[in-house]
């Protein structure tokens, strides 16, 4: 029975969402820094948004260019589909893109609907701050990546 405990424990400290704090970022503007140490696999927190069909997120992307809020709440399945975190979304909105990413997203659907869990990829100390690797398709026109890591590509597109 004590085992049991323990395995519960320990899972639920795995799923439970971690200890994290908005604040300005070193890569750029706001980020999200982890208030907790992290152990690698351990889930971290849900890109949460409206999940929007691709015409509505085309729709919206330039609506929200011309508004010059950058449509980079915008976060893209691999099938078209959209999670916009723009009106109605969580904090992971903020977490910004690296290189060499502490985190990476996963994309699960519950109950016939798509979520994005993010999950760490290593161990994350306390004050370090959550990225993942945005994987955005490549553009002409650059935006310059400040992720700052041995390995960055220079840009985010
Ligand atoms: N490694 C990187 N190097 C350089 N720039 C980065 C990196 N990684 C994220 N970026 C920027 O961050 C946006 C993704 N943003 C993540 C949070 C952002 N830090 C924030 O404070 O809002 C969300 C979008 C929505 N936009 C609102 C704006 C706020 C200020 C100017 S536009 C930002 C991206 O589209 C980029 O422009």
């Amino acid at each position: 029975a004590a085992e049991g405990a323990d395995l519960m424990k320990a899972t639920q400290l795995k799923a439970r969402k971690k200890l994290l704090r908005f604040q300005r970022s070193k890569i750029h503007d706001w980020g999200l820094v982890a208030l907790e140490p992290i152990e690698a696999e351990d889930f971290v927190i849900e890109y949460v948004g409206e999940l929007i069909r691709p015409r509505i997120s085309d729709i919206r992307e330039r609506h929200y260019e011309k508004m010059g809020i950058g449509s980079s709440y915008l976060f893209r399945l691999d099938d078209g589909y959209v999670v916009d975190a723009t009106k109605r979304g969580g904090v992971a909105r903020f977490i910004n893109h690296s290189c060499e990413p502490n985190c990476y997203t996963k994309v699960i659907s519950v109950e016939g609907q798509k979520r994005i869990f993010i999950y760490a990829k290593r161990h994350i100390a306390v004050g370090e701050e959550i990225t993942y690797n945005y994987k955005f398709p490549l553009e002409e026109k650059k935006i310059p990546c400040n992720c700052g890591s041995k390995k960055c590509r220079g840009s985010l597109n």
